[in-house]
């Protein structure tokens, strides 16, 4: 039997079998299986498949992936928010391969990557299903491109296909600590009531992966799938932003319903319609900041500023000026919102906030 029909065969046991506290454990198992054989799946094969142009180098200062069925506008996106040209047509599948472009918004190189169309059956390697996934786990952010004309079907069914290879989406990422131990036998303990899973069947999952000897704390009430997700080792949590394009063809209360559901923005590529909205959420989702950088006794130079990720210290400004500054640090005198009075001096862990104006003296 393939692996594809060992998958198929579990879930359709999945699906038969009653959700009770009776089938818990059993449930639990057959979870822990298909996450093993999905991960079997994915694991790159060694030969390298056919599809130029999918080895994009990163560059900028984030990488957005454009993800989506065939024909919602992908590429007319990008043709609208970039200097790059990608052919866009009525017909699916235009677009074969990964092509990128930049969007300058706010100082920042947001690197776009605008991808072939993908469908049902991705995740196993329908159309180029594989290899755009495996782009969209590299990127910063999912842009889920969707028809406004379709309602929801699409998203429900592309969230599957991404959720099957690993891929969490606005999702974080589990609170469980989890070390494997060379002796000692499984050691399990919690922080808080668990209402959703319990030490045996920790145990039965880990045994399915061949663990004996580890280390657990749950830190919040999870599920036995959220604690699949820890040991399975190769999931990526993405924030992901939810574009309904074309509504330029939908009626008002439509675009007004679409337009209320959580992390969702509605476009139109074609009409230019919201677009600045559009950027805006990205900026935000990004969790991205600009912060600038001024000499002594000069004032700061707001063309040139540094785009840096939300939660950024002073040691990441350093870094991003240059690697040796770190170790000529003495402090730093910063100017805006992240402190109590402005000029303030403050260290290396000193937390930065968008539009700053950061001095750096030296030893
Ligand atoms: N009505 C309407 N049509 C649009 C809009 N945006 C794009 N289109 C049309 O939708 C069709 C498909 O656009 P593409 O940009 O090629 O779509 P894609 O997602 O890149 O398609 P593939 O590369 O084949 O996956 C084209 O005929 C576009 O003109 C829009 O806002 N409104
Ligand atoms: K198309
Ligand atoms: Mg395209």
């Amino acid at each position: 039997m393939g692996i594809l029909d060992k998958i198929s065969e579990i879930e359709k046991e999945i699906t038969r079998t009653q959700k009770n506290k009776a089938t818990e454990y059993h449930l639990g198992v057959l979870k822990a299986k298909l996450a093993k054989y999905r991960a079997q799946l994915i694991e790159p094969s060694g030969k390298k498949e056919k599809g130029e142009g999918f080895d994009v180098m990163k560059s900028g200062d984030a990488r957005v992936a454009l993800i989506g069925f065939p024909s919602v506008g992908k590429s007319t996106l990008l043709n609208t928010l970039t200097d790059t040209h990608s052919e866009s047509a009525s017909y699916e599948f235009t677009t074969l391969t990964c092509i990128p472009g930049v969007i300058q918004y706010e100082g920042a190189n947001i690197q776009l990557l605008d991808l072939p169309g993908i469908i049902e059956g991705a995740s196993q390697g329908k159309g180029r299903g594989r290899q755009v996934i495996a782009v969209a786990r590299t990127a910063d952010l999912v842009l889920m491109m969707l028809d406004a004309t379709k309602g929801e079907i699409q998203r429900k069914l592309l969230e599957k296909e991404l959720e099957t290879v690993g891929i969490r989406l606005n999702k974080c990422k589990p609170n469980i600590y989890f070390k494997e131990k060379k002796a000692g036998g499984i050691a399990f303990n919690s922080t808080c009531l668990l209402t959703k899973c319990d030490e045996k069947l920790v145990q039965m999952i880990l045994h399915e992966y061949k663990i004996f000897n580890a280390e657990v704390l749950f830190r919040e009430d999870c599920s036995p799938d959220e604690f699949i997700d820890v040991i399975a080792r190769n999931r990526v949590y993405l924030p992901c932003l939810y574009a309904f394009n074309k509504i330029d063809q939908v009626s008002i209360e439509e675009v007004d319903r679409l337009a209320r559901q959580p992390f969702t923005v509605v476009v139109s590529c074609n009409m230019k319609l919201n677009l600045d909205c559009l950027l805006e959420y990205l900026w935000e989702y990004l969790a991205l900041i600009r912060i600038y950088t001024k000499k002594r006794g000069q004032s700061p130079d707001f063309e040139d500023g540094i785009i840096l990720r939300r939660g950024s210290t002073i040691e990441h400004v350093c870094h991003s000026i240059h690697r040796s500054i770190v170790s000529v640090f003495k402090y730093a005198l910063v100017w805006g919102t992240s402190t109590k009075y402005s000029p303030q001096r403050v260290g290396l862990q000193h937390v930065v906030n968008h539009e700053d104006v950061i001095q750096i003296v030296k030893k």
